[in-house]
């Protein structure tokens, strides 16, 4: 049998300019590995990591020479990405001051309000993200926020950088953006423990991790999938899903009586809280 390949011309690299991380942890790797899915040079990506062990997964997985502290090597970046914790970030901004006075800065630390950045950072040119650990297979929600300061330039500019990592979704309140930390920048960890949760109740009724994980994972893929792809909300396919009498009803009646929902809802009011309180707490400085 004849197969026929075809040979697709290899994409020229995109024309990012240099890019700077401040933090090279979990978020920031999961955009760097965009960056490089999408053709950026890994000597275009500069990063300041104090962990020795952090900065040895960065080389080891990407290449790149992480700096223990940040240095004149900023200066040639036209976008700094902040993606310390949120308690650390005034203090990783002190030395940053002053050093890349064209940069374009982009956090997605949770709860600091831009304008604690733009005070601690001295520029205007701020925009906030809020991602998720999807990020790292492409597949993401970021919810975005930007000062009145940065131009529809800029705007484009952290699309490109963030396009890699899934989806984007600009909001015109900074406040939103405590949301969007609440249900989808926190969100995975939900999905993760009723993943755990069905897997458990999988391996005690009597079926193996392995198939007891695979249902569980396979459910969510193809429940999201369905949700993305119908016209009707998710409470009509929940119907759908539970015949009268049967299995389904007395799992979502069980549910109901433990009022499963309102403490989720609960849950969800705490991690937006806590988002506030952050921001409160360690944007004062
Ligand atoms: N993880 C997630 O799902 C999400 C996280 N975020 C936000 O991303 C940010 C980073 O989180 P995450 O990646 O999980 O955290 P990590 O702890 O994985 O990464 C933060 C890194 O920053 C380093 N760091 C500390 N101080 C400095 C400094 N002065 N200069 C440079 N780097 C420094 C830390 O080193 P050390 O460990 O030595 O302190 C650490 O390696 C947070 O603000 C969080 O709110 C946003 C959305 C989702
Ligand atoms: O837990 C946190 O604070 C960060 C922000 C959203 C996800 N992780």
């Amino acid at each position: 049998m004849n197969i026929a390949v075809t040979f697709l011309p290899r994409r020229e690299p995109i024309p990012l300019p240099p890019i700077g991380f401040i933090g090279g942890g979990n978020m920031a790797s999961a955009i760097i590995g965009g960056l490089i899915k999408q053709d950026v040079p890994a000597a275009s990506i500069e990063v300041v990591e104090p962990f020795a062990e952090a900065r040895a997964r960065l080389a080891n997985d990407f290449g790149i020479l992480a700096q223990p502290a940040a240095g004149p090597a900023l200066a040639r970046c036209k976008v700094i990405v902040w993606a310390v914790k949120p308690q650390s970030f005034a203090e990783a901004a002190r030395p940053v001051r002053g050093l890349a006075p064209d940069a374009l800065h982009l956090s997605v630390a949770a709860g600091i309000p831009s304008g604690s950045i733009a005070r601690w950072l001295d520029t205007e040119r701020v925009v906030r993200a809020m991602p998720n650990t999807p990020a790292l297979v492409g597949q993401g929600m970021t919810g975005l926020f930007a000062r009145a300061a940065v131009d529809m330039g800029d705007r484009k500019l952290i699309e490109q950088v963030l396009d890699a990592t899934g989806e984007l979704m600009w909001v015109d309140a900074e406040e939103s953006l405590d949301v969007v930390t609440a249900v989808s920048g926190s969100g995975p960890a939900y999905v993760f423990y009723f993943i755990e949760a069905m897997t458990e109740a999988g391996v005690e009724l009597g079926l193996t991790p392995e198939q007891a994980h695979q249902l569980a994972v396979g459910t969510f893929t193809g429940a999201s999938a369905l949700a993305a792809d119908a016209a009707e909300p998710p409470a009509v396919l929940r119907e759908r899903v539970t015949s009268k009498g049967g299995t389904t009803y007395a799992a979502i009646t069980s549910m109901e009586s433990d009022a499963v929902k309102a403490k989720f809802k609960t849950a969800i009011r705490a991690a937006h809280q806590r988002a506030a309180e952050l921001g409160q707490e360690f944007g004062k400085a």
